[in-house]
């Protein structure tokens, strides 16, 4: 029997509308028919692994036994991955299997995800041929220890010391107060055995600033933490249950000299200092990481847009016309409204992060051939992109949670769970202010190179293309948007830049003035964030290789991410652009025609992310569409349910119901 007869007959009827071939748009999506069967293969090997699967919902579990079935979990996994490797000669494919099989955040993470890439990334060669073989191949275990408690965003102001004592060639490691300890790490609470430790660095008292240092925790066999360390886990948290985020402080810890990663600063032997070519190179794990977040924030908007969606096609209440059958509720605007945009979103974060990937990739080429031009430009992008998708995401997430009504609160539809996880990354790896604030230092910069008439780099040259052009007409076309967006962004550059030199004219230093005009700043970098997800997004549409079939559609799904934030930031454009009302109705009116365009194939796009049951692991959301069926099935599964009575009854219930007649 074929998936389709087993399935819903809502979503058969919604599949047999598409209007395009979906294994078309999965290898689009994916890059290639290629990445696609790999991927896939590779799913297949690890959900074959019967260990792998979870007696019982995680929700059911304590703490600890969440956390430790999660370290069984990832080990099982990390096997795979390794078998993989051995038998293929590469890497497995880009996949996100751990979701199916962690369902929260891996123990790993911070291994794969920060400890091994800042080896390779801050070490000598002969750093990385020490560390990097025991790391991939989990000999030992790291994690990146940066935030402290008392500093996360201000990474210049870390109290964790780090003294090099020349006589013994080691660094001192220590954590004098309590607000030097470190606070969040991922793994640090009972999983890893290393670490990154970013500290202040001290020779014969003076401070060179921070540095990353790789200090061992814990003894390799019985995992007890060395002497003059203290280290624990943080507790519960709004999500990353089984991330085990950890606590950290030093009493005097040696190490060797050899272990400050010193790719581009070093400490001598004698204690000369030597300076890299820039000091910021120290902090390039987190410009990667913030690229890869973009990455997330695609997977988590269509992870969210796939569950409501598909339950929002099975899903029948009220009447549309008295004299119909209850509708779908896809059928009702409103929904659609909800709906499509994060599954728009998700292809505008994947082509932002994939336009992202390559710009990381030729700075690290010039990097490594000691140029540095484009790094500023890096830095900036990745900031802005991070803060505005991350953001966006999380809200797209909770509106499609919201859009399953009662059902989207249950733990089993697996949008609380991913609400909590993708709204993290507001805050990791850079909180969403501070770093758009970042991006804003960029653009003053830019703004002023831009009045001198100097050459801007790609992503801001449109300001003096603005600077230079008089306004044209508003244009109701997808270009005439993204031009928009982009006079948004240069009105708001242009107006940020005039409130810092309005304070400094009265008597305001700088950074007075720029704390005034920082609420401005804050939104001109959400400005630039936005012109370029729409011009980087509708490029790629216009440039892609779809059948003309899928081509209308990915169009479609663009300009509805266009459309959609003409009409949310409407008041920006009618101050900063030459829109005018009678645009804005007639755009209103586009972005009703296009949700009513894209309706048909709403199952069929949400199909195309290619996301199979075990990753969405969602009642509401399978692509069987038995909703109903898997509530009862997963409800049934509570502990409460294994049995008819409950002991609390005779404890507690039956004596206050007897208290009651006396
Ligand atoms: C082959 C291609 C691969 C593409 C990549 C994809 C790979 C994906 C893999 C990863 C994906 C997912 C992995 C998941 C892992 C997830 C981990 C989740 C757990 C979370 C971990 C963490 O949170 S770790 C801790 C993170 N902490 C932070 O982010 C702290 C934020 N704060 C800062 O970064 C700094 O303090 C701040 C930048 C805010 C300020 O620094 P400061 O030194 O005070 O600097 P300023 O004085 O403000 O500025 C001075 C000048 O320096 C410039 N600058 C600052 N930072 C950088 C930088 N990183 N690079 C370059 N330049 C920088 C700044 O712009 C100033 O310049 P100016 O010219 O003077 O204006
Ligand atoms: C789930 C999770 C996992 C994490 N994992 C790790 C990890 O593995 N390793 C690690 O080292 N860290 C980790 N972190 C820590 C994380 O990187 C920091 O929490 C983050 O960088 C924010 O710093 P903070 O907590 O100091 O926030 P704060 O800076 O204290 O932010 C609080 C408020 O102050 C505002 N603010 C702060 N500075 C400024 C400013 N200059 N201008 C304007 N407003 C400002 C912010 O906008 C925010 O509203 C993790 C955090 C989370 C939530």
């Amino acid at each position: 029997m074929s998936t389709e007869t087993k399935c819903n007959p809502d979503l058969v009827r919604e599949r047999a509308k598409c209007t395009f071939d979906v294994n078309e748009l999965i290898n689009l999506f994916y890059g290639s028919e290629k990445a696609t069967k790999e991927r896939r293969h590779f799913e297949d090997a690890v959900l074959a692994v019967k260990e792998l699967k979870d007696a019982i919902p995680e929700e059911y579990l304590s703490h600890k036994e969440r956390y430790e079935n999660g370290v069984r979990k990832a080990t099982i996994l990390r096997d795979v991955y390794r078998d993989y490797k051995a038998k293929h000669n590469r890497d497995p494919p880009p996949n996100q299997i751990t979701k199916a099989v962690i369902k929260d955040i891996s123990p790993f993470l911070l291994h794969n995800g920060m400890f091994v890439p800042t080896i390779a990334g801050q070490g000598t060669p002969e750093q990385q041929a020490e560390w990097l073989p025991k790391a991939e191949s989990m000999q030992i275990i790291g994690t990146y220890a940066q935030t402290e408690l008392g500093h996360g965003s201000f990474i210049r102001g870390l109290e964790t010391i780090a003294t090099y004592d020349p006589k013994t060639e080691e660094f001192v490691l220590n954590n004098p107060t309590l607000t030097s300890f470190k606070w969040w790490p991922g793994g640090l609470g009972s999983t890893v055995n290393h670490c990154v430790v970013v500290a202040q660095l001290y020779i014969n008292g003076k401070s060179h600033g921070i540095h990353p240092f790789i200090a061992q925790i814990r003894d390799l066999d019985t995992h007890k933490p060395l002497p003059g360390v203290k280290v624990g886990e943080i507790g519960p948290k709004m999500g990353f249950q089984t991330a085990n985020n950890g606590f950290l402080g030093f009493d005097n810890f040696r190490i060797p000299r050899k272990n400050m990663l010193m790719k581009n600063a070093q400490v001598l032997k004698d204690g000369t200092f030597v300076k890299g070519i820039n000091e910021k190179l120290t902090y390039g794990t987190m410009v990667m990481v913030r690229v890869g977040i973009v990455g997330d924030c695609s997977f988590y908007a269509a992870l969210a847009a796939t569950i409501a969606v598909r339950y929002s096609a099975v899903r029948h209440q009220s009447h549309i016309k008295a004299s119909e059958p209850e509708a779908q509720i896809l059928d009702y605007l409103t929904q659609q409204h909800k709906l499509f945009i994060a599954v728009a979103s998700s292809h505008v974060y994947r082509n932002a992060y994939l336009w992202m990937e390559k710009m990381y990739t030729n700075v690290m080429k010039e990097l490594s051939q000691d140029k540095q031009d484009n790094l500023p430009e890096l830095h900036a992008t990745a900031c802005c992109l991070k803060a505005v998708c991350s953001r966006d995401a999380g809200s797209l997430v909770e509106e499609c949670r919201l859009a399953c009504g009662g059902h989207g609160y249950m733990a089993s539809s697996n949008l609380p769970l991913t609400y909590g996880v993708t709204i993290a990354a507001v805050t990791y790896e850079g909180e969403r202010t501070v770093l758009l604030l970042q991006t804003a230092r960029y653009l003053m910069k830019a703004w002023m190179a831009a009045l001198k008439g100097k050459v801007l780099s790609p992503s801001v040259s449109y300001l003096l293309n603005s600077l230079k052009e008089s306004k044209k007409p508003w244009q109701n076309t997808p270009e005439g948007i993204v031009k928009g967006f982009q006079h948004v962004s240069f009105g708001k550059v242009k107006a940020a830049y005039e409130t810092i030199q309005k304070y400094m004219k009265q008597g305001k230093d700088y950074e007075d003035a720029w704390n005034l005009a920082s609420v401005q700043l804050v939104k001109a970098s959400e400005a630039h964030s936005r012109a370029i997800l729409c011009e980087v997004s509708w490029e790629a549409v216009c440039s892609s290789s779809a059948s003309p079939n899928l081509s209308r559609v990915l169009q479609q799904l663009a300009q509805l991410y266009l459309t959609y934030w003409t009409l949310e930031t409407s008041g920006d454009l009618l101050l900063y652009s030459n829109i005018t009302k009678d645009d804005l109705i007639i755009l209103r009116d586009k972005y009703e025609e296009l949700l009513v365009a894209i309706r048909p194939n709403a199952v069929g796009l949400v199909d195309g992310f290619d996301l199979r049951d075990e990753i969405l692991n969602s009642t509401l959301g399978s692509y069987d569409g038995r909703v109903y069926e898997r509530l009862m099935e997963e409800a049934l599964k509570s502990p409460l349910n294994q049995e008819t009575v409950n002991s609390s009854f005779h404890k507690y219930l039956k004596p206050m119901m007897e208290k009651a007649k006396l």
